[in-house]
């Protein structure tokens, strides 16, 4: 498993594929800078009118609902024919389906249009399924919706319907850096226009934000410094880095 994730990171520096990101007001910056530290092309418009194009000729796509407009739901359901279209990998984001009943019924007619992965922290889990944000539940839950599911924390639970991988990496001064769960997923889906299988591609890229993060923090003082050098981590980052320091299961 980590083998594999060593030569998706190889193959998205040899690709540099482009990844269009869909996300909220908060996370645009940080995201296409991890994205472009990582080695993959961010691009970041959320114009009706050109995200079919943007879409069409990107190699993955995220959709991340943090702070919904209308111009971002009419831009949304526009992206995601695109890349159904286009048969590229989409990873949705459903941030705060905890906190509206409106986005959660949002979050679940996204879910419904079968995004490849699904990147969530354990309330937005609870939330969406229905079920305490428990690693038992996740198989059944990823059948069902036929995706990658991604829950998040200290330990990383990924799941499909037949498989689940335990990821540890990281520090807890990710979760004190806003946006870290967007950029992530948006790393998710970079890894998933490297590796066609789902479930690899994002225990590879949780992996490699992880490492980066324990190398990051390091050399950081705290979440501010750790937000800037995780970004210089993650552009260091080499397959041995993975193959020595991933801790899955
Ligand atoms: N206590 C922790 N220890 C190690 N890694 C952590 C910890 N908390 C979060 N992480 C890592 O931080 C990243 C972001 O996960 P988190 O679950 O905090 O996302 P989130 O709640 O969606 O965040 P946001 O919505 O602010 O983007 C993940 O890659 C996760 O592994
Ligand atoms: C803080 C915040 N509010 C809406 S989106 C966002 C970034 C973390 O998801
Ligand atoms: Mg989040």
């Amino acid at each position: 498993m980590v083998a594999r994730a060593a030569d998706a990171l190889d193959a998205l520096r040899a690709k540099r594929p482009r990844v269009h990101c869909i996300t909220n007001t908060v996370a645009h910056t940080y995201t296409a800078n991890l994205l472009l530290a990582a080695g993959a092309v961010p691009s970041m418009t959320i114009a009706p009118d050109e995200i079919a194009a943007f879409v069409a000729g990107a190699d993955a796509l995220v959709v991340n609902i943090g702070t919904l407009d209308e111009t971002r739901r009419t831009a949304i359901g526009i992206a995601i024919d695109a890349a159904t279209e286009a048969g590229i990998p989409w990873v949705l984001d459903p941030v705060f389906v905890d906190r509206s009943p409106g986005r959660a019924t949002f979050g679940k007619a996204l879910l419904a249009m079968r995004p490849s992965v699904l990147r969530l922290n354990p309330a937005e889990f609870a939330a969406l399924s229905g079920l305490s944000a428990e690693a038992d539940h996740l198989p059944g839950f990823a059948r069902e919706n036929q995706a990658v599911v991604a829950l998040t924390g200290e330990t990383d639970q990924v799941a499909d319907a037949a498989r689940c991988a335990a990821v540890a990496n990281g520090h807890r001064w990710m979760a004190r850096i806003t946006a870290m769960g967007c950029a992530g997923a948006a790393l998710v889906a970079a890894f998933a226009a490297v590796d066609e299988d789902p479930w690899h591609a994002t225990v590879a890229a949780l992996v490699a934000l992880g490492v980066a993060a324990e190398r990051g923090a390091v050399v950081s003082s705290g979440p501010g410094t750790l937000a800037v050098r995780l970004l210089d981590t993650l552009f260091d980052l080499d397959r041995k880095d993975l193959l020595e320091q991933a801790k899955v299961s």
